[in-house]
């Protein structure tokens, strides 16, 4: 089967020139702004990232994740190490197999017939082989719940290009799409954050709990990525503020946060955003803070960054720097998060013009990728 990267949508494309505003959207099917047709059959997909099931998954794992994209063997192994402390079992994919038993139960409570279908870009099962499943099922159309609500080269982008690589995979008569639009502002995405920061503030010490400082993580990405993300550039962090904010003012109106960045990759030279969350703490403990509530907004469940890089890493930090530390949960199942997705479905099939991230500009999350090596 054609690995991720294997299929490039863009290959022979000069680096100046854009897709397609049909390729950018959807797999070739630009989103429409009528009602679904009735009688269609639909089915929801959840798209995801994957995760290894085992050791022996993990390196090739990694390579589908990395291939073609520069990223440094040190920094490889590193990850694989985080991997490896869990057993090469990443969480992530017993988190979206719960997240799609919740929405099951969801929709099937609300009287909505619509089966739901898993995918992944990087590992089992692959999103190629969910299409032709759903093609052997009779799914004319999908709606593609990707499991990241924002916009950028890494969580809206390549999530069209999986759609449009598992359509061409299957060839003539392969079931329709729409990826969903970013869902960072949907009440029930910040219901869920909400909640979980209240009770990570509500588990520090009495006396730090109202000063501590409130940290908002997302993953970095590199400066180029974060400048063309969404129509006006900059769209990720622009999207983050927002949600952070929104997720603040519904916990503790009023109170001041940061929004730092976690999970950096890539080679040293080459610049990713920063603060890191690390130095963040370093530096909030030099200027006399003495606790701090980590909520890793950027992130819609508790998988291997979360865990690793926050939950190890940064309270290891924490620790050394003698601050107090808590760290809030993700959307995860929360039921409102949950419900959120089936109202995104339901915005669709009601029709009206495509949010960002259903339609996005051919020039939106452009990202250049090192040319291939050839043979
Ligand atoms: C913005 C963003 C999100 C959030 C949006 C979304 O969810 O899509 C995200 C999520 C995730 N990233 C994940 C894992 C990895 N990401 C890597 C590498 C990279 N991530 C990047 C960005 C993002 N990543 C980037 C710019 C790179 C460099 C390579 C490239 O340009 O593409 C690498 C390679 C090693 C390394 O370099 O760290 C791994 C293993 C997992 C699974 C965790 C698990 O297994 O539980 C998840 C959910
Ligand atoms: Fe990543």
């Amino acid at each position: 089967m054609p690995l991720a990267s294997d299929v490039d949508i863009h290959a022979g494309q000069r680096p100046d020139e854009e897709p397609s505003l049909a390729v950018r959207n959807n797999g070739g099917v630009p989103p429409s702004a009528e009602p679904a047709p009735p009688g269609r059959r639909e089915a929801l997909l959840v798209l995801s990232f994957g995760g290894p099931e085992g050791p022996e998954d993990v390196l090739p794992f990694l390579e589908n994740v990395t291939r073609g994209r520069g990223i440094p063997r040190e920094r490889l192994a590193a990850v694989a190490e985080h991997y490896h402390h869990f057993g090469g079992v990443s969480p992530i994919n017993d988190q979206n197999k719960a997240l799609i038993a919740a929405i099951e139960a969801d929709l099937a409570a609300a009287g909505v017939d619509l089966p739901v279908y898993w995918g992944n870009r990087n590992w089992a099962p692959y999103v190629e082989d969910t299409w032709r499943q759903m093609a052997e099922d009779g799914i004319e159309h999908a709606y593609v719940f990707a499991t990241s609500a924002y916009a950028s080269a890494s969580g809206c982008r390549q999530y069209h290009e999986d759609v449009a690589r598992a359509r061409a995979a299957f060839g003539p008569g392969a079931p329709t799409a729409e990826k969903l639009p970013h869902y960072y502002d949907a009440p029930g995405f910040l219901r869920a954050n909400a909640e979980a920061l209240a009770a990570a503030l509500a588990s520090l010490p009495e006396d730090v709990r109202d000063t501590a400082r409130l940290v908002a993580t997302a993953h970095s990405i590199p400066v180029a990525m974060a400048e063309v993300a969404g129509p006006p550039g900059h769209a990720y962090e622009a999207e983050l503020t927002v949600a952070a904010q929104k997720v603040v003012d519904a916990t503790v109106p009023g109170r001041r946060f940061d929004l730092v960045w976690q999970s950096r990759s890539g080679p040293p030279s080459m610049p990713w955003l920063e603060p890191d969350v690390n130095d963040h703490l370093r530096a909030l403990a030099a200027a006399g803070e003495r606790a701090v509530v980590l909520f890793p907004i950027g992130f819609v469940s508790d998988h291997l960054e979360v865990i690793w890089d926050l939950d190890h890493e940064a309270r290891q930090t924490a620790e050394e720097l003698g601050l107090a530390f808590a760290r809030a949960g993700t959307a995860g199942t929360h039921p409102a998060f949950v419900a959120a997705v089936r109202e995104l479905v339901q915005e669709r099939r009601a029709g009206g013009p495509p949010r960002l991230g259903t339609a996005c500009p051919a020039s939106c999350c452009h990202v250049a990728r090192p040319a291939r090596p050839t043979a």
